[in-house]
């Protein structure tokens, strides 16, 4: 079977697609692939995350986190981006990283990458299904392969049902759905389809 690289590509000001992230990180290690648990830069001023006491503490606990690169996406066969909602779109930081991707587009580098998206709002129903089929528009862009979790395990409804792409609400004392099996099998279920297409080349 060939190796399978996936990259975990993520942006986040306290911590929930962090945490998201990381269980992305765990599952995709958990059924053998190379992973690079990457964090978007970012790209507000100094003087505006020293504002916010929670997002001055994420900011500064998570320095040791390698920012992503385009090299990353390059590198991967698979790749979950997690991305919280603002206004009903991904954040600009976000959104930032995936402008630098001009390069690779124009060698044909992100055609077949196998993706998946999550994203968390703080209302429940504040945007984030928007957000997953937006990060998904630039995905169809790339010439990517979009893979939802549909409603492909029982857990799914267990964590809200949101078959674009889990969904978390970033309530007061951290998330509010049970979703950390919800994103390890959406993690699970794009390094396995990955693998199916990557092992198929050729035949
Ligand atoms: C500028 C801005 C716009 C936001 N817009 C929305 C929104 O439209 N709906 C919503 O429910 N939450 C909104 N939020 C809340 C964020 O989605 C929430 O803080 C984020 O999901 C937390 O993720 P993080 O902990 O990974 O940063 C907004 C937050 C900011 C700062």
């Amino acid at each position: 079977m060939a190796e399978l690289n996936l990259a975990v590509i993520y942006y986040s000001s306290t911590g929930t697609n962090h945490q998201m992230a990381q269980w992305a990180e765990e599952a995709g290690k958990s059924v053998g692939a190379n992973v690079r648990l990457r964090r978007v830069p970012e790209t507000a001023p100094m003087e505006a995350i020293e504002q916010n006491p929670a997002w001055k503490e994420h900011y500064e606990k998570t320095q040791d986190v390698e920012e992503a690169t385009t090299e990353d996406l390059d590198w991967a066969d698979a790749i979950i981006f997690s991305a919280p909602t603002r206004f009903g779109v991904e954040a600009s930081q976000f959104r930032a990283f995936i402008d630098t991707t001009g390069g690779l587009w124009g060698q044909g580098k992100l055609v077949n990458k196998v993706v998946s998206a999550m994203s968390s709002a703080q209302n429940s129903h504040g945007g984030q299904e928007a957000t997953v089929l937006s990060i998904y528009k630039t995905m169809a862009h790339w010439g990517a392969i979009i893979v939802p979790p549909g409603y492909t395990d029982p857990v799914q409804f267990a964590s809200g049902g949101n078959p674009y792409g889990v969904s978390a609400t970033a309530g007061e004392e951290g998330i509010v759905e049970d979703i950390e099996e919800a994103v390890k099998h959406q993690a699970k279920r794009t390094v396995e389809t990955a693998k199916w297409i990557k092992d198929g080349q050729g035949q």
